[in-house]
């Protein structure tokens, strides 16, 4: 038997491993799980080449837990360790990088590492009071048993305890780690880091009794019943996850299925997804999916999981994976993605950065796709998509780009879509403003907007639904970027106006009339300094239309969804701004103009500011329930005027 210490260090490092990440203890089952898995590959690696020639059958990972005992073991029929390999491996190896990676992250806010990869085998010591590695390496070489019990000594031994190929690590679970022998704790750990590894795993409860074990015949009474090792008859993990597969092999149910695989049995089918596959100038495989969301606060952003070679490393993506593709689910593995580093220096790798570029160039191309091979589908799915599209389109200029050619608008009178260019070509000349842009008329509310919607339809106007909270501030970007475009809400200024051509309105109103009347409506107004002034509309127009102008009305919805702060804040306590505007060419402002009975004339103003509130969704509360009394009282007077007669 040797002893001897690890190495000679001016410090023990087993304390601090013990202490290290305290919240992540966890991850000693990831560490150890991958070695096993890297142990078995080795082996496949050398028999594909012919250096190994042993019978190779179907190696399997097997994780023991024996909570009597209080043992964790991981065993494995990979390559196997000779003794000088332990020794070197292990004693100074393993040793050395858990050093080294201790020395890198001590101090720092462990949310500032993902991943943690590197710290490996010595990360039994985080849960671990004693260590036992039995091993036989493929090679023809004695099998060994290595002991360590968290002190830098060691023991290594020939031993007899292992006669097939391959390493078992027996973990003796510390006190204070106890919580991992538990059944349901520790195989809730191995779903979360190994569900996708590429070998078998089988997790197996050393204490358990074969349900059949009393019908046991020829024993002898009183016999103690050895316990048999009871182990589970499925693998823990799905070796060949989708994203590991060729999409020719994976139909629509396959990649459906993973979906669930992925997010349990009752998740919603995904609306389609995209296969990453991609070797140079990075390694990076995956599956994104699209997934149906309706309203922006249905979003979860916190679905994509990240995997290196298949090992499960953080479903916490920020920072790797631009925020609009946060929307989408699913799986992305990458080698290259560097994992034992801080957050913040990942957002300027370059690795990371074309990565990036690249996924969101998949996911645009994909869409695109879509567009225009099949657009009634793609219509079908706007609902969720537009939301994601938009989101991109504000934040990543490639993707916008690319998303301008098939983002699209849904036209309130025919119900059909339309891009941005068929709106301009459909609605030609009508709508070009004097500054030769083209006005896209919009309604975020289809109910309460009606009468405006009506009116500019009347004048063959498209008016398209925007009623995603996102769309104001998307709309400011569209404007920003495309010269040629401006948004204006369908109620924000009367028909005639809300396409700003420079034309003249006539009025039958003489200028004195219209002076006169302005200051009459302004003297009846809660806030004097709206502006009032005379149009000369069609007669069959609305006698005072009330309209909210596009800009103060955005900021204010801007504001509300940010949640304030800063200048949005002053915006979101600013008034409600109201214009009005007199219809010169209705009948009823000459009978105002006419009208000697003071109080009669005072109720029918008011009722006509009213009305044009009304319909903008301003009347609330008192004003409401003083202008039903008044139109009645109004209706009254009418039924009373002819037996007055
Ligand atoms: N189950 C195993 N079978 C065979 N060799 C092993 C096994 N576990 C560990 N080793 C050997 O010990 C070495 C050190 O392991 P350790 O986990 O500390 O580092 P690593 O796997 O090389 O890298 P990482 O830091 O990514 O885990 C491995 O490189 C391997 O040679």
């Amino acid at each position: 038997m040797a002893t001897g210490n690890i190495r000679v260090s001016s410090e023990n490092i087993f304390p601090i491993i013990k202490k290290f990440l305290y919240s992540d203890h966890e991850i000693f089952i990831r560490e150890l799980v991958s070695n096993a898995v890297d142990a078995t590959r080795k082996l496949k690696t050398l028999a594909s080449v012919g250096e190994f020639s042993g019978e190779l059958g179907e190696p399997r990972i097997e994780v023991v837990l024996d909570a009597k005992n209080k043992t964790i073991s991981i065993i494995d029929q990979g390559i196997g360790m000779t003794g000088e390999e332990v020794d070197k491996y292990l004693n100074q190896v393993a040793f050395s990088s858990a050093e080294e990676f201790l020395a890198k992250y001590k101090g720092q806010a462990e949310a500032s590492i993902i991943g943690h990869f590197g710290l490996g085998f010595y990360s039994s010591f985080m849960v671990a009071h004693k260590v036992e590695v039995f091993t036989k390496s493929w090679k023809d070489a004695p099998a060994v048993r290595w002991e360590c019990d968290g002190s830098p000594e060691y023991q290594l031994e020939e031993t007899s305890e292992r006669t097939e190929r391959g390493t078992e690590i027996r973990l003796h679970v510390d006190k204070d780690s106890e919580e991992f022998l538990d059944e349901y704790r520790l195989k809730g750990i191995l779903e979360k880091f190994c569900k996708f590894l590429p070998v078998p795993i089988f997790f197996r409860d050393a204490n358990a009794k074969k349900e059949d074990k009393a019908e046991v015949k020829d024993k002898a009474e009183g016999e103690v019943e050895e316990a048999e090792v009871v182990e589970e008859a499925k693998p823990i993990n799905n070796t060949h996850p989708a994203w590991v597969r060729k999409p020719s092999e994976l139909s629509k149910d396959d990649y459906e299925n993973f979906y669930k695989e992925l997010y349990g049995p009752f998740s919603e089918t995904p609306l389609f997804w995209i296969h990453l596959n991609v070797d140079y100038p990075f390694n990076l495989t995956g599956v994104l999916y699209f997934p149906k969301i309706k309203k922006s606060y249905e979003i979860q952003k916190d679905k994509i999981q990240l995997y290196s070679n298949q090992v499960f490393v953080t479903d916490e993506v920020k920072d790797i994976v631009p925020e609009f593709l946060m929307l989408l689910h699913g799986v992305i593995d990458s080698p290259d993605i560097p994992l034992n580093v801080s957050r913040s220096y990942l957002q300027g790798d370059p690795n990371v950065k074309k990565i990036n570029a690249h996924i969101t160039k998949k996911v645009a191309d994909k869409l695109d796709e879509i567009f225009r091979n099949d657009r009634a589908d793609f219509e079908s799915k706007w609902e969720s998509l537009g939301l994601f599209v938009k989101y991109g389109m504000m934040t990543d200029d490639k993707f916008f780009d690319k998303a301008k050619n098939f983002l699209i608008m849904q036209d309130t009178n025919s119900g059909n879509f339309l891009t941005i260019e068929e709106y301009k070509k459909a609605v030609e000349s009508l709508q070009v403003n004097k500054d030769k842009k083209t006005v896209v008329l919009y309604t975020s509310d289809e109910v309460q907007q009606d009468a405006f919607v009506k009116a500019a339809q009347g004048k063959g106007y498209y008016v398209v639904k925007l009623n995603d909270l996102i769309d104001p501030s998307w709309m400011g970007q569209m404007e920003a970027k495309l010269s040629d475009v401006q948004f204006v809400r369908v109620d924000s200024d009367i028909a005639d106006n809300l396409i700003d051509k420079d034309e003249k309105n006539e009025s039958v109103l003489t200028q004195e009339q219209s002076t006169s009347l302005i200051d009459w409506f302004k003297s009846k107004l809660t806030n004097p300094s709206a502006v009032v002034e005379v149009k000369g509309l069609s007669p069959d127009t609305a006698p005072v239309v009330a309209t909210r102008p596009e800009w103060s009305r955005r900021m204010k919805d801007m504001a509300a969804i940010s949640g304030g702060g800063g200048m949005m804040s002053f915006y979101a306590n600013m008034p409600d701004e109201v214009n009005f505007t007199l219809n010169g060419n209705h009948p009823i402002h000459q009978q105002i103009l006419q009208e000697g009975n003071e109080a009669k004339k005072e109720k029918l103003t008011q009722n006509l500011i009213d009305l044009a509130l009304l319909s903008q969704g301003m009347l609330k509360g008192s004003d409401l329930t003083a202008f039903i009394h008044r139109s009645v009282e109004l209706m009254d007077s009418k039924q009373a005027a002819p037996a007055e007669a």
